[in-house]
């Protein structure tokens, strides 16, 4: 029988919310069955990023390059720089069986939403502009003014969550964490129902 195609696991959410703690809390734990998709930036790495790890690096060029050849499955420009999502990666290996998961921003999320409309959409909400704020300036990566963009930037994405199928507020790490991962599961049980039933109907049942 033809191995079952994975599924696409989109995770938005403002600058400073917690996508990257989550996510990396997400795939320390054991038996997870998603792959992380590295984006492509043209950011420059921060102190301790490392390339092909937390993204790859590239220069302008490079990936308006790789825009023109297609390679891309969705990108965006956010604050100044591009963000990408590597197209051949992705399709391997949800080809393989394996769900895959983005942490995008929600420009890419709308593209993801036009071409695979059955991928899993979640947004992770602050529980507040003013932690949102806190946790930027705690985070020490970007400069005052950066900062401020990014807000004036998060304030536009939380008009956004509402076209998401999940909004997961970031007030805990953990519990974050357990309410993504029951999403997941609950997602799996459901497609699993609706294929059954399908198969039933196309066998006349
Ligand atoms: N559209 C798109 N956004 C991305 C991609 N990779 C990262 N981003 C988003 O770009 C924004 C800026 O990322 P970054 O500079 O690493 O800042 P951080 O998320 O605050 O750590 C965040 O909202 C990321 O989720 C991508 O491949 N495509
Ligand atoms: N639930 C949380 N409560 C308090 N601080 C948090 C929480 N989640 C993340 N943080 C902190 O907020 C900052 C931004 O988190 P990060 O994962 O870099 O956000 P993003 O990837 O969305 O930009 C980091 O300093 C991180 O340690």
């Amino acid at each position: 029988m033809e191995k079952e195609r994975g599924l696409l696991i989109v995770l938005s959410g403002p600058s400073g919310v917690g996508k990257g703690t989550v996510r990396k809390e997400l795939f320390k734990q054991p038996n997870t069955n998603y792959e992380y998709s590295i984006s492509v930036t043209t950011r420059k790495p921060r102190e301790g990023e490392v390339d092909g790890v937390d993204y790859f690096f590239v220069s302008r060029e490079e990936f308006e390059k790789m825009i023109k050849e297609g390679k891309l499955l969705e990108y965006a420009e956010f604050v100044g720089n591009y963000y990408g999502t590597p197209l051949d990666y992705v399709n391997s290996t949800l080809d393989a069986g394996r769900d895959v998961f983005l942490e995008i921003e929600v420009q890419g999320a709308a593209q993801i939403r036009e071409k695979v409309p059955e991928a899993l959409f979640i947004f992770l909400a602050p529980p507040s502009l003013s932690e949102l704020e806190r946790r930027l300036i705690e985070r020490g990566t970007e400069s005052e003014d950066v900062i401020k963009q990014r807000i004036e930037t998060a304030k536009e994405e939380l008009e956004m969550m509402k076209l998401y199928d999940y909004v997961v507020e970031n007030d805990e790490i953990q519990k974050a964490c357990e309410k993504i991962n029951a999403i997941i599961m609950a997602e799996h049980c459901r497609r699993e129902r609706v294929e059954k039933r399908y198969l039933s109907m196309l066998k006349g049942e």
